[in-house]
């Protein structure tokens, strides 16, 4: 930097030997006659002094910096990893497990942010129960919907805390502060098709985050009863229809499957060792408002409303695909009814103290309805034409058909869906056109 070069040097008043050369009326220039030397030697004066103040004000202003992103670190630090630390966290997390009924229970719900998580347990707060959530709140589909949902849910007063359920340390933490009689473990890696591109997320999430919260669970004093989210898709290659309980699930199409009959196996080892009460449940393509993105009926409604075009898959011999799709309040009463009428886990502290309670339940809808139908009612709620693309299901891990049978639930959890497709997918459509209205909503 040659400060020689500066037309207005008065503006520089730590040069003082330029501003010298300047009298105090700007514009006209007092030109003093010295000699070559003492110019030169004035010239690096005011250079040296210049970047000498320079690289002052630069260390103090890096030193500043410094000392302020430390201070943020060790904000953020106390906030992610000890965040138990901070008392307002501590006061939230009691806040929002107070009970506001009779006999009500304690739950911790993970995946709180997330689709089910997020109707389950403003079912559970409305009746009076304390519920406390727990999300990682990760990118798998658009994470502002998930923020959404944290947000309806903490309007109601419950506090999700943002941790990923393999953070074993929060987890004990958690129980030691809250005696919670059950956990809603529905924080999951969904989808079917996306375990071929992600592999390790389902292994992460499905079977290292299920043993997670279970080491927990059997740790705990009092040891709460588990309530989980298996899925449909154990059921596999199985050709037997309606699909019942008993029926194989050994013979999984897709790595998804795989983790969450993993998780049946690993449920039956903790209630075997520590006495855990578990209830696992067989879901149904579930479906409804505040839903998936990745799910057909949804990324179909988004597709239709913006003109692109949409794939339908097709089995062998043009054979349509159906599901037995099942509306979320359908759902919710089940995964409540399954709280309701869990018994007490027989251990405590990591201890057995005798036989407890395992379960598996089907809640499906008992009527299968095709992907073409799907999009014909799609189009008439839409008032749009899809541009249907037909193709052979691709080799993703997709299976033709699902349908449940649903008795053992009606027996023992007096479940009983009433919502057929198009009144469910009526309310959907309802709740898309109006949030995505919303200037903040992202699709
Ligand atoms: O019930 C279950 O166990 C599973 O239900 C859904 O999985 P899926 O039934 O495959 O639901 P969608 O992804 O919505 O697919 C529904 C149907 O549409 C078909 N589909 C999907 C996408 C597409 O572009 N085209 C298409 O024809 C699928 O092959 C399938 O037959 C969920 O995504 C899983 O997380 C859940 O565990």
């Amino acid at each position: 930097m040659n400060f020689g070069t500066y037309s207005k040097p008065a503006q520089y008043p730590m040069a003082g030997s330029l501003q010298d050369n300047f009298p105090s009326t700007p514009g006209k220039v007092k030109v003093e006659k010295s000699n070559y030397f003492s110019r030169v030697a004035n010239r690096w004066q005011s250079y040296i002094t210049a970047k000498f103040s320079f690289s002052v004000i630069a260390v103090v202003f890096l030193l500043v910096f410094a000392a302020f992103s430390v201070s943020l670190l060790g904000a953020k630090t106390i906030q992610q990893v000890t965040p138990w630390k901070d008392p307002i966290w501590r006061a939230r997390v009691k806040h929002s497990c107070l009970i506001k009924r009779d006999n009500g229970f304690l739950v911790l719900v993970t995946g709180a942010s997330g689709f089910v998580g997020s109707h389950v347990s403003l079912a559970l707060k409305k009746r009076g129960d304390g519920v406390l959530g727990i999300d990682n709140f990760n990118n798998y589909y658009e994470p502002s919907l998930k923020r959404a949902r944290q947000a309806l849910l903490e309007k109601q007063g419950i506090f999700v805390v943002e941790a990923d359920i393999n953070n074993a340390a929060l987890l004990q933490k958690l129980f030691s502060l809250i005696p919670f009689t059950h956990v809603m473990h529905l924080a999951a890696q969904a989808g079917v098709r996306y375990a071929m591109q992600n592999p390790s997320s389902y292994v992460h999430s499905n079977i290292a985050g299920l043993v997670s919260i279970l080491e927990a669970c059997k740790t705990a004093n009092p040891q709460p009863a588990v309530v989980w989210a298996s899925s449909s898709s154990v059921y596999g290659l199985n050709t037997k229809v309606p699909f019942s309980e008993i029926d194989r699930t050994d013979r999984p199409a897709s790595l998804y499957a795989a983790t969450k009959k993993a998780g049946e196996m690993i449920a039956h080892t903790y209630n075997h060792i520590y006495g855990l009460s578990i209830t696992g449940l067989r879901f149904f393509t579930v479906y409804g408002p505040f839903g998936r993105p990745d799910m057909a009926y949804f990324s179909f409604t988004t597709d239709i409303l913006e003109g692109r075009d949409i794939n339908i898959y097709q089995g062998p011999n043009h054979v349509d695909l159906a599901r037995d799709f099942t509306y979320i309040d359908d759902i919710v009463k089940g995964c409540v009814a399954s709280i309701d009428t869990a018994k007490k886990s027989t251990g405590s502290g990591g201890k057995k103290k005798g036989p407890a309670q395992l379960r598996i339940f089907n809640l499906g809808n008992t009527t299968p309805v095709n992907v073409p139908e799907l999009v014909n009612i799609l189009e008439k709620l839409l008032k749009v034409k899809a541009q249907r693309n037909i193709i052979s299901m691709p080799r993703n891990g997709d299976v033709p058909f699902t349908h449940a049978n649903i008795t053992l639930a009606q027996k023992e959890l007096g479940y009983n869906p009433t919502t057929d497709l198009h009144t469910g997918l009526k309310k959907f459509v309802h709740w898309y056109r109006n949030y995505y209205s919303q200037p903040s909503a992202e699709k």
